[in-house]
Protein backbone atom coordinates (compact mmCIF):
# COMPACT_ATOMS: atom_id res chain seq x y z
CA UNK A 1 0.00 0.00 0.00
CA UNK A 2 2.42 1.91 -0.95
CA UNK A 3 0.15 5.10 -1.79
CA UNK A 4 -0.86 5.68 1.47
CA UNK A 5 3.04 6.10 2.70
CA UNK A 6 4.36 8.90 4.74
CA UNK A 7 6.51 9.46 2.29
CA UNK A 8 4.04 10.18 -0.84
CA UNK A 9 2.96 13.69 1.71
CA UNK A 10 5.81 15.70 -0.18
CA UNK A 11 4.05 14.99 -3.82
CA UNK A 12 1.07 16.26 -2.70
CA UNK A 13 -1.06 13.12 -3.35
CA UNK A 14 -1.32 11.64 0.66
CA UNK A 15 -2.99 13.44 3.30
CA UNK A 16 -2.03 11.35 6.49
CA UNK A 17 -4.96 13.06 9.02
CA UNK A 18 -4.44 10.71 11.93
CA UNK A 19 -4.67 13.43 14.26
CA UNK A 20 -7.18 14.87 12.52
CA UNK A 21 -9.91 12.24 13.76
CA UNK A 22 -9.68 13.31 17.15
CA UNK A 23 -10.24 16.69 15.98
CA UNK A 24 -13.68 15.55 15.60
CA UNK A 25 -14.03 13.80 18.47
CA UNK A 26 -12.95 16.59 20.65
CA UNK A 27 -15.67 19.13 18.28
CA UNK A 28 -12.79 21.18 17.18
CA UNK A 29 -13.91 20.66 13.77
CA UNK A 30 -17.20 19.24 12.00
CA UNK A 31 -17.21 16.12 9.73
CA UNK A 32 -18.42 18.24 6.76
CA UNK A 33 -15.51 20.98 7.71
CA UNK A 34 -12.72 18.39 7.90
CA UNK A 35 -13.85 16.47 4.73
CA UNK A 36 -13.87 19.56 2.78
CA UNK A 37 -10.60 20.92 3.95
CA UNK A 38 -9.18 17.76 2.75
CA UNK A 39 -10.68 18.08 -0.43
CA UNK A 40 -9.51 21.60 -0.99
CA UNK A 41 -6.29 20.64 0.27
CA UNK A 42 -4.46 19.30 -3.26
CA UNK A 43 -5.58 20.19 -6.66
CA UNK A 44 -6.06 18.60 -9.96
CA UNK A 45 -5.40 15.23 -8.27
CA UNK A 46 -8.52 12.83 -8.60
CA UNK A 47 -8.27 10.88 -5.72
CA UNK A 48 -6.35 10.88 -1.76
CA UNK A 49 -4.66 8.69 0.40
CA UNK A 50 -6.20 9.46 3.66
CA UNK A 51 -5.85 7.78 7.31
CA UNK A 52 -9.34 7.09 9.25
CA UNK A 53 -7.17 6.69 12.65
CA UNK A 54 -5.32 3.91 11.12
CA UNK A 55 -7.17 2.60 8.03
CA UNK A 56 -6.15 3.63 5.09
CA UNK A 57 -8.55 5.42 2.94
CA UNK A 58 -9.17 6.42 -0.64
CA UNK A 59 -10.80 9.68 -0.43
CA UNK A 60 -12.57 10.71 -4.04
CA UNK A 61 -12.00 13.66 -5.87
CA UNK A 62 -13.12 13.25 -9.55
CA UNK A 63 -16.88 12.54 -10.31
CA UNK A 64 -15.71 10.33 -13.81
CA UNK A 65 -13.97 7.95 -10.84
CA UNK A 66 -17.07 7.89 -9.04
CA UNK A 67 -19.31 6.68 -11.61
CA UNK A 68 -16.58 4.04 -12.46
CA UNK A 69 -16.86 2.71 -8.82
CA UNK A 70 -20.24 2.88 -7.85
CA UNK A 71 -22.05 2.46 -11.16
CA UNK A 72 -19.85 1.17 -13.91
CA UNK A 73 -17.63 -1.61 -11.99
CA UNK A 74 -20.18 -1.77 -9.09
CA UNK A 75 -19.60 -5.25 -8.42
CA UNK A 76 -16.09 -4.79 -6.94
CA UNK A 77 -17.14 -2.34 -4.51
CA UNK A 78 -20.08 -3.64 -3.28
CA UNK A 79 -20.84 -3.28 0.11
CA UNK A 80 -21.25 -0.42 2.75
CA UNK A 81 -18.68 -0.72 5.67
CA UNK A 82 -20.92 -1.25 8.22
CA UNK A 83 -18.46 -1.01 11.06
CA UNK A 84 -19.84 -4.01 13.41
CA UNK A 85 -18.48 -7.49 12.90
CA UNK A 86 -21.56 -9.56 11.41
CA UNK A 87 -23.90 -11.29 14.44
CA UNK A 88 -23.02 -8.51 16.85
CA UNK A 89 -25.87 -6.72 16.20
CA UNK A 90 -28.28 -8.08 14.26
CA UNK A 91 -30.85 -4.86 13.71
CA UNK A 92 -27.92 -2.99 12.96
CA UNK A 93 -26.07 -5.90 10.44
CA UNK A 94 -29.61 -7.34 8.93
CA UNK A 95 -30.87 -4.01 7.34
CA UNK A 96 -30.22 -3.16 4.24
CA UNK A 97 -27.36 -0.59 4.73
CA UNK A 98 -25.48 -3.10 6.47
CA UNK A 99 -25.93 -6.10 4.44
CA UNK A 100 -23.07 -7.43 2.54
CA UNK A 101 -22.72 -9.35 -1.09
CA UNK A 102 -25.47 -11.72 -2.07
CA UNK A 103 -27.20 -11.01 0.48
CA UNK A 104 -27.22 -7.52 -0.03
CA UNK A 105 -28.51 -8.09 -3.25
CA UNK A 106 -31.29 -10.39 -2.78
CA UNK A 107 -32.85 -7.97 0.25
CA UNK A 108 -32.64 -5.11 -2.32
CA UNK A 109 -34.46 -7.04 -4.69
CA UNK A 110 -37.38 -7.76 -2.07
CA UNK A 111 -37.12 -4.06 -0.88
CA UNK A 112 -37.42 -2.15 -4.29
CA UNK A 113 -40.93 -2.81 -5.24
CA UNK A 114 -41.80 -1.15 -1.64
CA UNK A 115 -40.51 2.22 -2.95
CA UNK A 116 -41.72 2.26 -6.38
CA UNK A 117 -43.60 5.46 -7.43
CA UNK A 118 -46.98 3.56 -7.55
CA UNK A 119 -46.04 2.44 -4.10
CA UNK A 120 -45.50 5.77 -3.17
CA UNK A 121 -48.59 6.95 -4.68
CA UNK A 122 -50.64 4.66 -2.33
CA UNK A 123 -48.68 6.16 0.58
CA UNK A 124 -49.01 9.41 -0.08
CA UNK A 125 -52.47 9.91 0.88
CA UNK A 126 -51.12 8.94 4.57
CA UNK A 127 -48.18 11.49 4.08
CA UNK A 128 -50.82 13.84 3.19
CA UNK A 129 -52.76 13.35 6.26
CA UNK A 130 -50.03 14.23 8.62
CA UNK A 131 -49.10 17.37 6.42
CA UNK A 132 -52.54 18.57 7.41
CA UNK A 133 -52.77 17.48 10.92
CA UNK A 134 -48.97 19.64 11.19
CA UNK A 135 -50.28 22.40 9.45
CA UNK A 136 -53.58 22.53 11.71
CA UNK A 137 -51.71 22.24 15.13
CA UNK A 138 -49.75 25.25 14.59
CA UNK A 139 -52.87 27.28 12.95
CA UNK A 140 -55.05 26.40 16.54
CA UNK A 141 -52.19 28.93 17.83
CA UNK A 142 -53.23 32.24 19.28
CA UNK A 143 -51.05 34.79 17.33
CA UNK A 144 -50.29 36.19 14.14
CA UNK A 145 -46.65 34.69 14.80
CA UNK A 146 -45.48 31.32 16.49
CA UNK A 147 -41.75 30.52 17.27
CA UNK A 148 -41.56 26.60 16.51
CA UNK A 149 -38.27 24.86 17.19
CA UNK A 150 -38.33 23.57 13.67
CA UNK A 151 -35.88 20.03 14.35
CA UNK A 152 -38.40 19.14 17.11
CA UNK A 153 -41.46 19.83 15.02
CA UNK A 154 -39.96 18.44 11.75
CA UNK A 155 -39.00 15.31 13.95
CA UNK A 156 -42.58 14.72 14.88
CA UNK A 157 -44.17 15.14 11.67
CA UNK A 158 -41.70 12.54 10.00
CA UNK A 159 -42.18 10.67 13.07
CA UNK A 160 -46.13 10.33 12.37
CA UNK A 161 -45.49 9.46 8.73
CA UNK A 162 -43.11 6.64 9.20
CA UNK A 163 -45.58 5.52 12.26
CA UNK A 164 -48.31 5.30 9.61
CA UNK A 165 -46.39 4.66 6.68
CA UNK A 166 -44.39 1.53 8.08
CA UNK A 167 -46.60 0.23 10.45
CA UNK A 168 -49.84 1.40 9.95
CA UNK A 169 -50.25 2.64 13.41
CA UNK A 170 -51.68 6.46 13.73
CA UNK A 171 -50.13 8.68 15.79
CA UNK A 172 -50.00 12.72 16.35
CA UNK A 173 -47.03 13.47 17.78
CA UNK A 174 -47.67 17.48 18.08
CA UNK A 175 -50.50 16.76 19.91
CA UNK A 176 -49.81 13.34 21.95
CA UNK A 177 -46.14 14.28 22.47
CA UNK A 178 -45.17 11.41 24.72
CA UNK A 179 -46.39 8.56 22.65
CA UNK A 180 -44.51 5.36 23.05
CA UNK A 181 -43.70 5.41 19.25
CA UNK A 182 -42.18 8.65 19.57
CA UNK A 183 -40.55 8.33 22.42
CA UNK A 184 -38.79 5.05 21.47
CA UNK A 185 -38.07 6.87 18.34
CA UNK A 186 -36.00 9.88 19.68
CA UNK A 187 -34.43 7.80 22.26
CA UNK A 188 -32.86 5.48 19.13
CA UNK A 189 -31.97 8.92 17.03
CA UNK A 190 -30.30 10.41 20.09
CA UNK A 191 -28.65 6.95 21.51
CA UNK A 192 -27.59 6.67 17.99
CA UNK A 193 -25.76 9.80 17.56
CA UNK A 194 -24.18 9.76 20.99
CA UNK A 195 -24.02 5.76 20.63
CA UNK A 196 -23.10 5.06 17.70
CA UNK A 197 -19.70 7.98 17.62
CA UNK A 198 -18.51 6.08 20.45
CA UNK A 199 -19.05 2.28 18.72
CA UNK A 200 -18.18 3.61 15.46
CA UNK A 201 -14.82 4.83 17.02
CA UNK A 202 -14.26 1.53 19.54
CA UNK A 203 -14.25 -0.67 16.44
CA UNK A 204 -11.88 1.27 14.47
CA UNK A 205 -9.54 2.17 17.14
CA UNK A 206 -9.67 -0.92 19.36
CA UNK A 207 -11.45 -3.69 16.71
CA UNK A 208 -10.00 -6.87 18.61
CA UNK A 209 -11.31 -5.37 21.99
CA UNK A 210 -14.38 -4.59 20.51
CA UNK A 211 -15.02 -7.30 18.96
CA UNK A 212 -14.53 -9.49 21.81
CA UNK A 213 -16.97 -7.31 24.50
CA UNK A 214 -19.49 -7.44 21.03
CA UNK A 215 -20.24 -4.00 21.65
CA UNK A 216 -23.85 -3.52 19.86
CA UNK A 217 -25.30 -0.35 18.00
CA UNK A 218 -28.33 -0.84 19.96
CA UNK A 219 -29.72 -1.59 23.47
CA UNK A 220 -31.55 -4.63 24.58
CA UNK A 221 -34.51 -1.78 24.94
CA UNK A 222 -34.64 -0.89 21.20
CA UNK A 223 -34.10 -4.20 20.29
CA UNK A 224 -36.93 -5.55 21.81
CA UNK A 225 -39.43 -2.55 20.78
CA UNK A 226 -39.08 -3.08 17.56
CA UNK A 227 -38.52 -6.97 16.91
CA UNK A 228 -42.08 -6.72 19.28
CA UNK A 229 -43.95 -4.32 17.66
CA UNK A 230 -43.27 -6.17 14.46
CA UNK A 231 -44.06 -9.21 15.03
CA UNK A 232 -47.07 -8.15 16.92
CA UNK A 233 -47.96 -6.72 13.76
CA UNK A 234 -47.65 -9.22 11.77
CA UNK A 235 -49.40 -11.79 14.13
CA UNK A 236 -52.31 -9.78 14.03
CA UNK A 237 -52.59 -8.94 10.26
CA UNK A 238 -52.14 -12.56 9.44
CA UNK A 239 -54.85 -13.98 12.07
CA UNK A 240 -57.15 -11.48 10.83
CA UNK A 241 -56.06 -11.04 7.24
CA UNK A 242 -55.61 -7.41 7.42
CA UNK A 243 -53.58 -6.17 4.02
CA UNK A 244 -52.58 -2.49 3.97
CA UNK A 245 -50.20 -0.36 1.59
CA UNK A 246 -47.48 0.42 4.37
CA UNK A 247 -43.91 -0.98 4.46
CA UNK A 248 -45.00 -3.66 6.40
CA UNK A 249 -47.84 -4.71 4.57
CA UNK A 250 -45.75 -5.08 1.68
CA UNK A 251 -42.84 -6.90 3.24
CA UNK A 252 -45.55 -9.71 4.58
CA UNK A 253 -47.01 -9.72 0.86
CA UNK A 254 -43.62 -10.69 -0.44
CA UNK A 255 -42.92 -13.08 1.74
CA UNK A 256 -45.63 -14.77 1.12
CA UNK A 257 -44.52 -14.68 -2.84
CA UNK A 258 -47.44 -12.25 -4.14
CA UNK A 259 -46.25 -9.84 -5.79
CA UNK A 260 -46.54 -6.22 -5.03
CA UNK A 261 -47.76 -4.68 -8.22
CA UNK A 262 -45.85 -3.51 -10.99
CA UNK A 263 -43.95 -0.27 -10.31
CA UNK A 264 -44.83 1.34 -13.39
CA UNK A 265 -46.25 4.74 -13.82
CA UNK A 266 -47.58 7.10 -15.96
CA UNK A 267 -46.62 10.08 -13.39
CA UNK A 268 -43.60 12.66 -13.95
CA UNK A 269 -40.83 11.21 -11.37
CA UNK A 270 -41.30 12.40 -7.87
CA UNK A 271 -37.98 14.74 -8.19
CA UNK A 272 -34.73 15.65 -10.36
CA UNK A 273 -32.66 14.17 -6.85
CA UNK A 274 -34.22 10.84 -7.62
CA UNK A 275 -31.48 8.05 -9.14
CA UNK A 276 -33.02 5.44 -11.41
CA UNK A 277 -32.54 2.01 -10.80
CA UNK A 278 -32.92 -1.49 -12.37
CA UNK A 279 -35.89 -3.95 -10.04
CA UNK A 280 -36.54 -7.65 -10.24
CA UNK A 281 -38.33 -9.69 -7.24
CA UNK A 282 -36.60 -12.61 -6.39
CA UNK A 283 -37.18 -16.10 -4.25
CA UNK A 284 -35.12 -14.13 -1.26
CA UNK A 285 -38.15 -12.68 -0.09
CA UNK A 286 -40.28 -16.23 0.53
CA UNK A 287 -37.16 -16.53 3.34
CA UNK A 288 -37.56 -13.71 5.04
CA UNK A 289 -38.16 -14.00 8.94
CA UNK A 290 -39.45 -11.89 10.91
CA UNK A 291 -35.87 -10.48 12.32
CA UNK A 292 -35.33 -9.84 8.84
CA UNK A 293 -38.50 -7.85 8.15
CA UNK A 294 -37.66 -5.98 11.73
CA UNK A 295 -34.59 -5.16 10.81
CA UNK A 296 -35.62 -3.53 7.52
CA UNK A 297 -38.90 -1.42 9.41
CA UNK A 298 -35.99 -0.69 11.39
CA UNK A 299 -33.91 0.79 8.88
CA UNK A 300 -36.78 2.60 7.33
CA UNK A 301 -37.38 4.07 11.08
CA UNK A 302 -33.72 5.52 11.42
CA UNK A 303 -34.03 7.14 7.54
CA UNK A 304 -36.95 8.40 7.86
CA UNK A 305 -36.71 10.26 11.15
CA UNK A 306 -33.78 11.65 11.38
CA UNK A 307 -32.13 12.38 7.42
CA UNK A 308 -35.70 14.00 6.28
CA UNK A 309 -36.39 16.39 8.95
CA UNK A 310 -33.32 18.07 9.24
CA UNK A 311 -33.18 18.45 5.42
CA UNK A 312 -36.79 20.12 5.37
CA UNK A 313 -35.14 22.00 8.89
CA UNK A 314 -32.63 23.31 6.31
CA UNK A 315 -35.33 24.13 3.72
CA UNK A 316 -37.09 26.39 6.48
CA UNK A 317 -34.27 27.78 7.05
CA UNK A 318 -33.19 28.89 3.48
CA UNK A 319 -36.73 29.71 3.11
CA UNK A 320 -37.09 32.21 5.89
CA UNK A 321 -33.71 34.07 4.86
CA UNK A 322 -34.86 34.21 1.50
CA UNK A 323 -38.34 35.71 1.05
CA UNK A 324 -38.02 36.10 -2.79
CA UNK A 325 -37.87 32.73 -3.28
CA UNK A 326 -40.21 31.56 -0.87
CA UNK A 327 -42.60 34.01 -2.26
CA UNK A 328 -41.96 32.29 -5.57
CA UNK A 329 -42.84 29.09 -3.82
CA UNK A 330 -46.08 30.20 -2.29
CA UNK A 331 -46.72 31.49 -6.21
CA UNK A 332 -46.50 28.31 -7.31
CA UNK A 333 -48.56 26.49 -4.34
CA UNK A 334 -51.28 28.95 -4.93
CA UNK A 335 -51.28 28.30 -8.47
CA UNK A 336 -51.45 24.87 -8.07
CA UNK A 337 -53.47 24.53 -4.97
CA UNK A 338 -56.96 23.32 -6.41
CA UNK A 339 -60.17 24.92 -5.09
CA UNK A 340 -62.04 22.32 -3.23
CA UNK A 341 -60.13 18.95 -4.63
CA UNK A 342 -57.33 17.92 -2.02
CA UNK A 343 -53.55 18.00 -3.39
CA UNK A 344 -53.12 14.86 -5.52
CA UNK A 345 -49.97 12.61 -6.26
CA UNK A 346 -49.42 13.73 -9.70
CA UNK A 347 -50.11 17.77 -8.49
CA UNK A 348 -47.28 17.61 -6.24
CA UNK A 349 -44.96 15.82 -8.83
CA UNK A 350 -45.62 18.40 -10.97
CA UNK A 351 -44.73 21.07 -9.27
CA UNK A 352 -41.30 22.31 -10.98
CA UNK A 353 -40.63 25.23 -8.93
CA UNK A 354 -40.73 23.27 -5.69
CA UNK A 355 -38.54 20.59 -6.88
CA UNK A 356 -36.16 23.00 -7.80
CA UNK A 357 -35.91 24.24 -4.04
CA UNK A 358 -35.64 20.80 -2.44
CA UNK A 359 -33.21 19.73 -4.97
CA UNK A 360 -30.87 22.86 -4.37
CA UNK A 361 -31.75 22.22 -0.63
CA UNK A 362 -30.12 19.02 -0.69
CA UNK A 363 -27.31 20.51 -3.01
CA UNK A 364 -26.34 22.83 -0.47
CA UNK A 365 -27.61 20.89 2.68
CA UNK A 366 -26.66 17.05 2.26
CA UNK A 367 -27.63 15.86 5.22
CA UNK A 368 -25.37 12.70 4.54
CA UNK A 369 -22.13 14.35 4.15
CA UNK A 370 -20.65 11.47 2.69
CA UNK A 371 -21.16 8.16 1.45
CA UNK A 372 -18.60 5.60 1.58
CA UNK A 373 -17.88 1.95 -0.67
CA UNK A 374 -15.87 -1.12 0.64
CA UNK A 375 -13.44 -2.81 -1.82
CA UNK A 376 -14.74 -6.77 -2.64
CA UNK A 377 -13.42 -7.89 -5.72
CA UNK A 378 -9.03 -6.27 -5.74
CA UNK A 379 -9.33 -3.61 -8.41
CA UNK A 380 -6.75 -1.21 -10.41
CA UNK A 381 -7.50 1.86 -11.20
CA UNK A 382 -5.67 2.76 -14.11
CA UNK A 383 -3.52 6.05 -14.37
CA UNK A 384 -5.13 8.79 -16.35
CA UNK A 385 -3.33 12.10 -15.54
CA UNK A 386 0.01 12.93 -16.10
CA UNK A 387 2.39 11.45 -12.62
CA UNK A 388 -0.30 8.97 -12.04
CA UNK A 389 0.72 5.34 -10.98
CA UNK A 390 -1.72 2.40 -11.31
CA UNK A 391 -3.36 2.12 -7.59
CA UNK A 392 -3.78 -1.46 -6.53
CA UNK A 393 -6.75 -1.87 -4.63
CA UNK A 394 -7.12 -4.67 -1.97
CA UNK A 395 -10.26 -6.29 -0.96
CA UNK A 396 -11.74 -4.54 1.74
CA UNK A 397 -9.71 -1.04 0.77
CA UNK A 398 -12.59 1.72 2.09
CA UNK A 399 -13.24 4.21 -0.46
CA UNK A 400 -15.10 7.82 0.71
CA UNK A 401 -17.27 10.10 -1.48
CA UNK A 402 -17.26 13.34 -0.15
CA UNK A 403 -20.94 14.32 -1.24
CA UNK A 404 -20.10 17.63 0.65
CA UNK A 405 -17.39 18.67 -0.24
CA UNK A 406 -18.21 18.20 -4.17
CA UNK A 407 -21.60 19.87 -3.63
CA UNK A 408 -19.58 22.78 -2.56
CA UNK A 409 -17.05 22.87 -5.25
CA UNK A 410 -17.20 26.32 -7.52
CA UNK A 411 -15.70 23.97 -10.48
CA UNK A 412 -19.14 22.30 -10.59
CA UNK A 413 -21.61 24.92 -8.64
CA UNK A 414 -20.78 28.88 -9.23
CA UNK A 415 -20.90 30.76 -5.85
CA UNK A 416 -21.45 27.34 -3.79
CA UNK A 417 -22.33 29.06 -0.68
CA UNK A 418 -25.61 30.60 -2.66
CA UNK A 419 -28.67 29.02 -2.06
CA UNK A 420 -30.07 29.48 -5.88
CA UNK A 421 -32.59 26.77 -7.38
CA UNK A 422 -32.33 28.48 -10.64
CA UNK A 423 -29.39 25.96 -10.97
CA UNK A 424 -32.05 22.95 -11.32
CA UNK A 425 -34.57 25.37 -13.83
CA UNK A 426 -36.00 22.84 -16.73
CA UNK A 427 -33.04 24.59 -18.79
CA UNK A 428 -30.36 24.46 -16.04
CA UNK A 429 -30.16 21.29 -15.04
CA UNK A 430 -28.77 19.95 -18.32
CA UNK A 431 -25.51 21.78 -17.06
CA UNK A 432 -25.23 19.84 -14.07
CA UNK A 433 -22.96 16.86 -13.85
CA UNK A 434 -24.98 14.17 -12.34
CA UNK A 435 -21.76 12.65 -10.51
CA UNK A 436 -21.74 15.90 -9.07
CA UNK A 437 -24.76 16.11 -7.48
CA UNK A 438 -25.78 12.51 -5.28
CA UNK A 439 -27.78 13.51 -1.73
CA UNK A 440 -29.26 10.18 -2.39
CA UNK A 441 -25.67 8.60 -3.10
CA UNK A 442 -25.06 6.67 -6.45
CA UNK A 443 -25.33 3.91 -8.43
CA UNK A 444 -26.93 0.70 -7.32
CA UNK A 445 -26.30 0.57 -3.83
CA UNK A 446 -28.28 4.70 -3.38
CA UNK A 447 -30.53 5.56 -0.85
CA UNK A 448 -33.55 3.14 -1.39
CA UNK A 449 -36.03 5.49 -0.18
CA UNK A 450 -35.34 8.67 -1.89
CA UNK A 451 -38.56 9.39 -3.38
CA UNK A 452 -40.42 8.97 -0.19
CA UNK A 453 -38.26 11.39 1.31
CA UNK A 454 -38.59 13.79 -1.48
CA UNK A 455 -42.57 13.52 -1.27
CA UNK A 456 -42.28 13.76 2.13
CA UNK A 457 -40.56 17.10 2.18
CA UNK A 458 -42.45 18.41 -0.21
CA UNK A 459 -46.17 17.41 1.10
CA UNK A 460 -45.43 19.22 4.40
CA UNK A 461 -43.70 22.07 2.52
CA UNK A 462 -47.08 22.01 0.38
CA UNK A 463 -49.27 22.48 3.36
CA UNK A 464 -47.10 24.52 5.72
CA UNK A 465 -46.85 27.46 3.40
CA UNK A 466 -50.13 26.99 1.78
CA UNK A 467 -50.95 28.36 5.24
CA UNK A 468 -48.21 30.32 6.88
CA UNK A 469 -44.87 32.24 5.56
CA UNK A 470 -41.45 31.13 7.03
CA UNK A 471 -39.71 34.34 9.02
CA UNK A 472 -36.85 34.56 11.04
CA UNK A 473 -37.05 35.47 14.81
CA UNK A 474 -34.43 37.11 17.43
CA UNK A 475 -33.55 33.74 18.03
CA UNK A 476 -32.95 33.02 14.23
CA UNK A 477 -29.07 32.61 14.02
CA UNK A 478 -27.93 34.02 10.55
CA UNK A 479 -25.69 32.67 9.14
CA UNK A 480 -26.50 29.42 10.08
CA UNK A 481 -23.24 27.55 11.76
CA UNK A 482 -23.18 23.54 11.37
CA UNK A 483 -22.84 21.88 14.53
CA UNK A 484 -19.23 20.63 15.31
CA UNK A 485 -20.37 17.86 17.83
CA UNK A 486 -22.56 16.17 15.79
CA UNK A 487 -21.75 13.52 13.54
CA UNK A 488 -24.46 14.56 11.08
CA UNK A 489 -25.02 17.66 9.19
CA UNK A 490 -27.37 20.06 11.38
CA UNK A 491 -27.18 23.29 13.16
CA UNK A 492 -25.27 24.33 16.40
CA UNK A 493 -27.95 26.35 17.50
CA UNK A 494 -30.81 24.56 16.37
CA UNK A 495 -33.58 25.39 13.94
CA UNK A 496 -36.07 28.61 15.67
CA UNK A 497 -38.19 30.16 13.07
CA UNK A 498 -41.45 32.18 13.07
CA UNK A 499 -44.17 30.53 11.77
CA UNK A 500 -46.17 33.84 10.17
CA UNK A 501 -50.28 32.94 9.43
CA UNK A 502 -51.12 33.71 5.80
CA UNK A 503 -55.16 33.93 4.71
CA UNK A 504 -56.95 30.95 5.94
CA UNK A 505 -57.46 28.29 3.46
CA UNK A 506 -58.47 24.41 4.27
CA UNK A 507 -57.10 21.90 2.40
CA UNK A 508 -57.04 18.15 2.82
CA UNK A 509 -56.22 15.15 1.40
CA UNK A 510 -57.40 12.75 -1.04
C1 LIG B 1 -33.44 13.49 2.89
C2 LIG B 1 -33.46 12.25 3.32
C3 LIG B 1 -32.44 11.20 3.03
C4 LIG B 1 -31.14 11.32 2.60
C5 LIG B 1 -30.36 12.60 2.32
C6 LIG B 1 -30.61 9.98 2.45
C7 LIG B 1 -29.33 9.70 2.00
C8 LIG B 1 -28.83 8.43 1.83
C9 LIG B 1 -27.52 8.13 1.33
C10 LIG B 1 -26.48 9.14 0.88
C11 LIG B 1 -27.38 6.78 1.31
C12 LIG B 1 -26.14 5.98 0.86
C13 LIG B 1 -26.22 5.81 -0.63
C14 LIG B 1 -24.94 5.32 -1.27
O1 LIG B 1 -24.10 4.76 -0.57
O2 LIG B 1 -24.77 5.52 -2.50
C15 LIG B 1 -28.62 6.22 1.81
C16 LIG B 1 -28.86 4.87 1.91
C17 LIG B 1 -30.04 4.36 2.39
N1 LIG B 1 -31.17 5.06 2.77
FE1 LIG B 1 -31.42 7.06 2.70
N2 LIG B 1 -31.58 9.08 2.80
C18 LIG B 1 -32.72 9.77 3.15
C19 LIG B 1 -33.93 9.25 3.52
C20 LIG B 1 -34.21 7.91 3.63
C21 LIG B 1 -35.49 7.34 3.98
C22 LIG B 1 -36.76 8.14 4.23
C23 LIG B 1 -35.33 6.00 4.01
C24 LIG B 1 -36.35 4.91 4.29
C25 LIG B 1 -37.61 5.12 4.43
C26 LIG B 1 -33.95 5.71 3.69
C27 LIG B 1 -33.41 4.46 3.63
C28 LIG B 1 -32.12 4.17 3.20
C29 LIG B 1 -31.59 2.82 3.09
C30 LIG B 1 -32.32 1.54 3.48
C31 LIG B 1 -30.29 2.94 2.58
C32 LIG B 1 -29.32 1.80 2.27
C33 LIG B 1 -29.47 1.38 0.83
C34 LIG B 1 -28.60 0.19 0.43
O3 LIG B 1 -27.55 -0.01 1.06
O4 LIG B 1 -28.99 -0.53 -0.50
N3 LIG B 1 -33.30 6.89 3.46
N4 LIG B 1 -29.49 7.23 2.11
Amino acid sequence: QQYWSKRNVKTGRTVPFFGDNFRIILGKESSSEMFQRIYNKVQNVRYIGIYQFLTPVLFLKSPELMKQICVKDFDHFLNHKGYLPDGVDELWSKNLVGLKGQSWKNMRSVLSPTFTSSKMKSMFTLMCHNAELFSQHFMKKTGNVTEVEFKDAFTRYTNDVIASTAFGLQVDSLEDKNNEFYLMGKEVSELSSLRRKLVVFAYQLFPTISTFFRIPMFGKKIKDFFINLVKETIKIREEQNIKRPDMLGLLIQARKGQPSGEHTSDVKEVSFAVVEEHLAMTEAARSLSDMDIASQVFVFFLGGFETVSTAMCFMAYELAVNPNIQKKLIEEIDQNKPQKEPPTYELLCNMTYMDMVVTETLRKWPVTIATERVVTKPYVIEPKLPGEKPVHLEKDTLILIPTFAIHRDPQYYEHPEKFDPERFSPENRKNINPYAYMPFGVGPRNCIGSRFALLEVKAVFFYLLSNFEIIPVEKTVIPLKTSRTSLTLTSENGFTMGLKKRELSKLSCS
